[in-house]
């Protein structure tokens, strides 16, 4: 089933085109108030568009304009929401509340039962078919939620951050779950964790100010962001520069020649063998970026420049405890580093340093 999206929502500042390919599932991530829940609300018929138009193989879900309006009625979109939470209905069983959407659709009783029933056997939660919400756990009625959201047979799922809610000892169980319904299926994911963008989404949407910023295959997105966002999902430092007669420079000073830069079997590079080649071609004056781990850029309190490494001087400015890890931000980056060095350096937040990163530890691509 595939998906053409266009609207706008004027109050709202939400401006947003995008097409969905037959059985892809794309993820909408983006920091608070980027539009996500906007986008989702849309589709499902929650909100009307300002203007614009969406058009679901073949069924127009709305068409708004200046001399035109409509605005298909949620039950008849052929969509399905999976929220956080599972909003069951408290006064019916697992299986009678799965069993609601085929029967809404005027499926005969028996049929919707055996339907629901498949449903609940396929995400692992059969034998809760007589309970009621109340006696399920958060996963158990999350697993009874996807399976109600599935036996309504949708043309397109829409999952609002549907393991947010969960524990984290049950939520990899979910994850699971979904990249095995998800398969084939036309989907829409919004999320804040780039893991479930990466296991669950063939494409990634980044959402900033009620704008598309950044998109593309999950995989190009999560290893060459373009922006400060899809960088910080992607767990990557990213310094904007420019194509040199050597290869890279940025406005803060970091140079790096593009002879020794991330070969093809390099980490950063081996997704996107392409890169040093397209950045190498770029005409001198294009924009590029770099992107380096956090975990790969080294910090000291002397000069450590050799042939190979990229080394400047910067200022501390924020220092934050990560796991086993401190990750430090100066001069634009962000450096992991073990507490011991921190402590045997001295290094708080206004001390001078120097860091450094290997030439071929950097991918280069084009802005
Ligand atoms: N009910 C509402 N009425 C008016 N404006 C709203 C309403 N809900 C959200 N907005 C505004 O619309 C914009 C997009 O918000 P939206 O909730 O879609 O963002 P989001 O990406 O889902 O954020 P979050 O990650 O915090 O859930 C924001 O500027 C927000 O303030």
């Amino acid at each position: 089933m595939s998906l053409t999206f266009t609207a706008t929502l004027a109050d709202r500042g939400f401006d947003v085109a995008f097409d969905l390919a037959p059985g892809e599932t794309l993820a909408v991530l983006g920091p608070n108030g980027a539009g996500k829940s906007t986008l989702l609300g849309l589709l499902a018929g929650l909100l009307a568009p300002t203007a614009g138009r969406a058009e679901l193989d073949g069924t127009v879900l709305f068409d708004v304009g200046p001399d035109r309006r409509t605005l298909t009625e949620p039950r008849h979109r052929g969509v399905s929401l999976l929220a956080q939470e599972a909003l069951l209905f408290p006064h019916l069983t697992a299986l009678e509340n799965v069993a609601f959407g085929p029967r809404s659709r005027g499926v005969d009783r028996g049929t919707a039962r055996a339907t629901a029933l498949s449903w609940l056997d396929r995400v692992g939660a059969a034998d809760l078919a007589g309970r009621r919400p109340g006696h399920l756990s958060g996963g158990q009625a999350q697993r009874v939620a996807v399976a109600r959201a599935l036996a309504a047979d949708p043309s397109l799922l829409l999952l609002d951050e549907p393991l947010s809610a969960l524990d984290v000892t049950v939520a990899p169980a979910l994850r699971t779950l979904l990249r095995d319904v998800l398969v084939d299926r036309s989907a829409i994911i919004v999320t804040h964790d780039p893991l479930d963008a990466f296991l669950l989404a063939d494409r990634v949407l980044i959402l900033d100010g009620g704008t598309v910023v950044e998109s593309g295959a999950t995989a190009s997105v999560l290893t060459r962001p373009v922006t400060a966002f899809g960088a910080h999902l992607a767990g990557l430092n990213l310094v904007p520069g420019v194509r040199t007669a050597d290869g890279f420079a940025s406005a803060d000073g970091w140079t790096v020649p593009l002879t020794d830069t991330a070969p093809e079997d390099m980490s950063l590079a081996h997704s996107a063998p392409e890169n040093s080649s397209l950045a190498h071609s770029a005409p001198e004056g294009a924009s590029l970026a770099l992107a380096v781990r956090p975990g790969l850029v080294t910090v000291s309190r002397s000069d450590t420049t050799t042939q190979g490494t990229a080394c400047r001087a910067a200022e501390v400015d924020d220092v934050e405890h990560r796991g086993d890890l401190v990750r430090l931000h100066a001069g634009g980056l962000a450096a992991d580093v073990a507490p011991s060095d921190v402590v045997a350096l001295g290094i708080v937040p206004g001390s001078r340093l120097f860091l450094a990163f290997r030439h071929e530890d950097a991918s280069i691509y084009p802005l």
